[in-house]
Parts: C-alpha cells; sequence; structure tokens
C-alpha cells in the first residue's frame, strides 16, 4: 500500500488506529480452545469487530512464530483474512547482513504479503537496504521504543551531546524516503515525540504504548501529528484481551471504536478532517 491510500484511510474512517494481533493462547477464551486453529479463530473474530474503526493490524510475529509450523500457518490464514484496504504490519523486528535481510525481505513481502515490516537499525544500511527494494513496502525502523531499556542506548548522548536515537533518524532518513520508511517511537515517550518530529517532519510514525503500556494519545497527537497525520497509534492488549469471556469480540469491538472517536476529535483538531 503507498502513503496516498493509507492517508485516503486514515481521512475516510477517521482513525489512525492499528490493532496489535498478539494473540496468546494461554490468554484467549476457553470456548475457542476446541477449534481446530483456535488462534485463527480469534483473530478472525477480533478482525470482524475491529475494522470498522482501524486502518491497520500489527500481528507481532513472536506470539505466532512461537508456536511452531502451527503458528506460521495461524498468522498467514489471518493476513489473508485482513481486508485489503487495511495496512498490514509484521512486527518481527527483523535484520541482519545484507543477504540474510534480503531473505526476511522476500518471507514478508513475497511468501506472505505484508504491507510493512519492523526493522532493527543497530547493523546500518546494507541490514535494511534489501528491505526498501520492493514496490509499495514500508520499512518500519526502531527508532525510540516504549520500553524502559529504550536509556540504556537510545537515550545515551555523544561527546557532542546528540543522543543515538538522533544519529539514526538523521542517518536513516537518507537510506529510504517517507514513501518507504517509518519510525518506530514510543507513546510512553511523550513530549520527546516532539524531538522526533522536528528531525523527521514528513515520515509516518508507528506508535505503541497506549494503552497496557499508559501511553497518552492526546500527547501523541499533539507532538507527532502532520499535515498527513504521520500517526499509526497501536493497542494490542487493551484491545484484544478487553474480556476473556464469549463476549471477547464485541468488546475488542468497543475498545476499538472509542479509540477511534478520540482519534476523530484529535484529527479534527489538528488537520480539520
Ligand atoms: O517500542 C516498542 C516497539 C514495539 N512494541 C510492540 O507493540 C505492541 C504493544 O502491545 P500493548 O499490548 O499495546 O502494550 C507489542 O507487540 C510490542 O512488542 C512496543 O510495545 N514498543
Amino acid at each position: 500500500m503507498n502513503r496516498k491510500t493509507l492517508f485516503e484511510q486514515i481521512k475516510q474512517k477517521k482513525s489512525f488506529l492499528c490493532v496489535g494481533l498478539d494473540t496468546d493462547p494461554a490468554k484467549i477464551p476457553a470456548h475457542l480452545l476446541k477449534e481446530a486453529d483456535p488462534i485463527y479463530e480469534f483473530n478472525k473474530q477480533i478482525i470482524d469487530a475491529t475494522q470498522e474503526y482501524t486502518v491497520a493490524y500489527k500481528p507481532n510475529i513472536a506470539f505466532y512464530e512461537a508456536l511452531g509450523t502451527k503458528g506460521w500457518e495461524s498468522l498467514q490464514k489471518t493476513l489473508e483474512y485482513i481486508p485489503k484496504s487495511i495496512f498490514t504490519i509484521a512486527d518481527a523486528k527483523r535484520g541482519d547482513i545484507g543477504n540474510t535481510s534480503s531473505l526476511y525481505a522476500k518471507a514478508f513481502f513475497e511468501t506472505m504479503d505484508f504491507d510493512s515490516i519492523t526493522v532493527a537499525p543497530y547493523m546500518g544500511i546494507d541490514s535494511v537496504k534489501p528491505f526498501l527494494e520492493f514496490k509499495d513496502k514500508w520499512v518500519i525502523l526502531l527508532a525510540l521504543t516504549s520500553n524502559e531499556g529504550s536509556m540504556d542506548f537510545q537515550l545515551t548522548r555523544s561527546a557532542e551531546g546528540k543522543p543515538l536515537f538522533q544519529e539514526v533518524l538523521e542517518k536513516s532518513s537518507k537510506w529510504g524516503t517517507p514513501e518507504n520508511m517509518m519510525y518506530v517511537v514510543g507513546a510512553t515517550r511523550g513530549e520527546k515525540i516532539a524531538e522526533v518530529r522536528k528531525i523527521v517532519p514528513e515520515h509516518f510514525f508507528l506508535v505503541p504504548g497506549v494503552g497496557a503500556q499508559g501511553g497518552s494519545l492526546k500527547d501523541v497527537a499533539k507532538y507527532g501529528m502532520n499535515s498527513e497525520c504521520g500517526l499509526l497509534v497501536n493497542s494490542s492488549r487493551g484491545i484484544i484481551y478487553a474480556s476473556n469471556g464469549e463476549d471477547f469480540a464485541e468488546a475488542a469491538g468497543k475498545e476499538a471504536k472509542k479509540l477511534q472517536e478520540e482519534m476523530a476529535v484529535l484529527l479534527d483538531k489538528y488537520l480539520s478532517l
């Protein structure tokens, strides 16, 4: 999917919500466990209940690969079930020497037809470039993550006082363009999002950390929105585990709707959509 189509979807749905499919067999409702593929059945019902409110789905690949062959099958079926108008993110956090990255790109962009993949920047340009060679596919590079440990490296400063995340943004933004590269920026970092926005004014940000991790949607919009929205805000557990009873899909739909309604207000406020 290209940037224009993504922005059209955001305007049409008045939403920049990404629903995270972090589907854990230990957390899905008991009545689904009798199904042949409980993970797929859970995802299918979550997708049915939330697709009206969301512009992206983000399966976290760890939850599927931990289950071996069956997990990969559930992932493939889930991907095929997601409507083509909705942006898909393989949250796989890959990146390796060039020839290996080429095969990761082939796995997620050709063998599976994801629109985008999260990539770690640590190994540098040759580990990222192979993902950028696919038309209308996206690299979502980790820039400033939502976890505590982001302080260990990302926020440490060079002798000149520049934080590492700034170096990553400045350098990597020359590898691709705002048409094929986004950045992960955690919602838990509040006003830091403004610093990132100054360095990369045009790029989309994938923003995890609202919901279960406590980040503020209002702050994300205030500090991060640009003229084409420029945000995909993810919530995983806050939506998909809103209930663990038979009403799980309905409860997920309600949570997604609540976030979409807040997003519609913020889009009106900052973009007059
Ligand atoms: O900085 C990051 C990068 C990725 N994630 C991922 O996003 C979701 C968040 O899930 P919640 O349940 O909404 O907290 C999850 O898949 C993480 O691996 C992140 O949280 N922070």
